[in-house]
């Protein structure tokens, strides 16, 4: 992979936690436009990765670099998550699922836009009840939330209460939240747990929709083989904190060492996965 044109930049990244090296030396890119996913076995150390790069946690030592379009390149390893957030525009999902689930659907994603809609208002209730261009926000906040959500075909509810959805339709409800924050890296940890055959399909196309069609980086972080293997541009594989592999959907198939840790002998991919879908060229 070409790091010249990296949208993300990881250095010998490393995280202690006491004597545990949950990630160790690891370097990897990212590019804007392309789907990454980190795999790797159960503790291999893919959420403590997304929490380093997300500033949940100070990385031990290296650095963590990202090329924004508009301010240059920001170290991520050294900013608050706030900030990563907010400054960076780097946003994600977790494993489970962090909808307010008393909150109707369009409130989540209001949620999602209350920094620009704070400064909209100068931080104050005299200013969001007077002011013009707290309104101007809050209605651009709404069409931004109501397109989102069409976007995922779940604008239907979104006077719903979250929690009343069904898992699949919160999953989506959650990326649209996240689209709302206007990532240019989206960070998803296993977005499609949980999920039956079908919407994982959907998933996929989803994926390859943004990606392709938004610019955005993606980051994924999923143990459905039958996901990620036709969603990746590239994939990086980590056991026990390390990177083992990386490359093509394909050539992370065909790695022994890669069966060896992580997908095994029987290859349940080959049983969900159309090989003709998957990406044969990193381009
Ligand atoms: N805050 C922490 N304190 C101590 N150890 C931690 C902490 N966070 C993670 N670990 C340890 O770091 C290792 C990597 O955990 P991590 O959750 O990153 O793995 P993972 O690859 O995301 O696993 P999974 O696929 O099960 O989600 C594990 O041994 C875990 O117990």
């Amino acid at each position: 992979m070409n790091g010249s044109s990296s949208l993300l930049s990881v250095e010998n990244l490393t995280m202690q936690f006491g004597g545990l090296h949950a990630i160790e030396d690891l370097s990897m890119t990212a590019r804007a436009g392309e789907v990454t996913a980190v795999i790797g076995p159960n503790g291999a150390g893919k959420t403590t990765f997304f929490n380093c790069l997300t500033g949940f946690y100070k990385p031990t030592k290296g650095s963590v670099k990202l090329r924004h379009p508009q301010r240059g390149e920001l170290r991520l390893d050294a900013m608050r998550n706030v900030d990563v957030a907010r400054v960076g525009q780097v946003v994600r999902t977790f494993q489970n699922i962090r909808l307010f689930p008393r909150m109707t659907v369009l409130e989540n994603l209001m949620i999602a836009q209350h920094n620009v809609l704070q400064q909209a208002s100068r931080f104050s209730i005299a200013g969001a009840l007077n002011s013009k261009s707290f309104r101007h926000a809050n209605d651009k906040a709404i069409e931004q939330a109501l397109t989102w959500l069409e976007r995922l075909s779940v604008r239907d509810i979104a006077n719903k209460p979250a929690g009343d959805m069904p898992y699949g339709v919160q999953r989506r409800v959650e990326i649209a939240r996240a689209m709302c924050a206007e990532p240019i890296l989206l960070c998803l940890d296993e977005p499609a747990a949980g999920l039956n055959p079908r919407e994982s399909a959907e998933l996929t196309a989803l994926l390859t929709s943004l990606s392709r069609e938004q610019g955005i980086g993606i980051l994924l972080i999923e143990h459905d083989m039958s996901v990620v293997m036709k969603v990746s541009d590239h994939i990086v594989v980590l056991n026990h904190g390390k990177k083992i592999a990386e490359g093509l959907p394909a050539e992370i198939k065909a790695n022994p060492e890669v069966i060896g840790a992580y997908l095994g002998e029987d290859d349940e991919t080959s049983s969900h996965d159309d090989a003709s879908q998957e990406k044969t060229a990193h381009a």
